[in-house]
């Protein structure tokens, strides 16, 4: 597979594009909240909604009707004009239609040209290789050009096919934009031929029994993770690359104890966000992707313990070492970054 040189690899697509960034700006990214630009009564909460999440997400692919694409696109242009995004530290992201569709060129010109300046992620979905990034990428720098923009636009791409699970890390690796690649369960599942109309979380159906009993008595079974060995390769192919995993939607809205369930296991294998689709998985995204005070406590523990990160030590009868102290750094490194943000859990970190 022909790749670009180490030195080309951070040059810019168009003359006249910004910079490439070598390494990504520090974000907090819990929760990327899905708003459908489109609706006039939830386009008018984002003033009062930005400040209380880390990302907000204009939709222009799905959930927005074919007949709304140009309304939603529109809006999203509103959206970036009416917060000041880049001042007050939320993010502000659009997922564009998917490369092939006939709305991709619009939105993409668009946004760029018209809302570039305040725009910081470009959510590109049914990603299958890293021919789609690389098209993406050297379009965006012509326009970024063309709009005089100083700051690179990032990609973050949803795993969603089964060709993309297959090359994942090619397209982790595609291009200096990528900031990241979310989970998408439904269009995975439709792609997989999964037999499930679910969106994320588990399934009844899905799980393991144990072996007869002489006595013929009933057999125990259990539940398994239908999206474990997805969301675990995920990872590995971000964080290989230096960039961050992301579990995408929960669709059953009513049901917030298995929505918790989801983000917590997204969370426990590595994810760094998730997306909340309604206001109401807000304070779970919230919850569960930031750290427990009591994890935090024990990590600095850990810390202060090994202050050069290496060696051993016993702390509350548990072994510590150099890879431990590393864990722990995750923790505390992520406690600093929810606590610039959430003085409630600035103060109980500080504990
Ligand atoms: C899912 C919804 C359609 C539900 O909307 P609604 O029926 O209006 O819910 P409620 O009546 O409970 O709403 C209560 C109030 O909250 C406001 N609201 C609703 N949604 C949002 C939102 N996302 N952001 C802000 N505010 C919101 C309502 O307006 C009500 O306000 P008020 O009347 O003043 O009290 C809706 O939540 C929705 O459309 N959510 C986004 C869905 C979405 O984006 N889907 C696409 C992403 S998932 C996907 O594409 C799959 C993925 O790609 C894959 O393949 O896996
Ligand atoms: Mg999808």
């Amino acid at each position: 597979m022909s790749q670009k040189t180490p030195r080309s690899f951070f040059k810019p697509l168009s003359i006249g594009a910004p910079e490439p960034y070598r390494e990504l700006p520090v974000k907090l990214e819990r929760m990327i909240h899905f708003v459908p630009p489109h609706l006039d009564k939830v386009r008018a909460k984002v003033p009062d909604m930005a400040p209380t999440v880390d990302v907000i997400l204009a939709n222009l692919e799905d959930a927005i009707p074919a007949d709304a694409k140009d309304a939603a696109r529109a809006g999203a242009i509103e959206m970036a004009n009416m917060y000041d995004w880049q001042g007050k530290g939320t993010g502000f992201w659009s997922r564009v239609n998917c490369l092939n569709s006939p709305w991709f060129q619009d939105d993409v010109s668009e946004l760029v040209l018209k809302a570039g300046h305040q725009l910081d992620v470009i959510m590109l979905p049914k990603v299958e290789g890293p021919w789609d990034i690389h098209f993406a990428d050297q379009y965006v720098a012509q326009l970024e050009a063309k709009a005089g923009l100083t700051r690179p636009i990032l990609f973050h791409a949803i795993l969603e096919t089964a060709e993309g699970v297959a090359r994942v890390e090619e397209i982790a690796l595609a291009s200096p934009r990528m900031q990241g690649i979310s989970l998408g369960p439904a269009d995975l599942a439709a792609s997989r031929k999964m037999k499930t109309t679910r969106v994320g979380g588990g399934h009844p159906f899905y799980r393991v029994i144990e072996d007869p009993k002489e006595d013929g008595s009933a057999r125990l079974s259990a539940q398994q993770d239908p999206w474990h060995y997805t969301i675990a390769r995920l990872v590995d192919a971000c964080r290989m690359a230096g960039i961050n995993a992301f579990y995408g939607p929960f669709g059953d809205i009513g049901d917030l104890e298995a929505c918790e369930q989801q983000f917590r296991n997204a969370f426990l294998l590595g994810c760094a966000g998730t997306w909340s689709l309604h206001p109401s998985q807000i304070a779970v995204a919230k919850r569960v992707f930031s750290p427990d005070p009591e994890e935090v406590k024990f990590a600095r523990k850990i810390l202060a313990a090994m202050p050069d990160g290496s060696g051993v030590a016993m702390i509350d009868g548990k072994m510590q070492d150099d890879a431990t102290w590393k864990q722990a750094k995750v923790i505390s490194d992520l406690a600093d970054l929810v606590a610039s943000k959430d003085p409630d859990l600035a103060a109980a970190y500080a504990g």
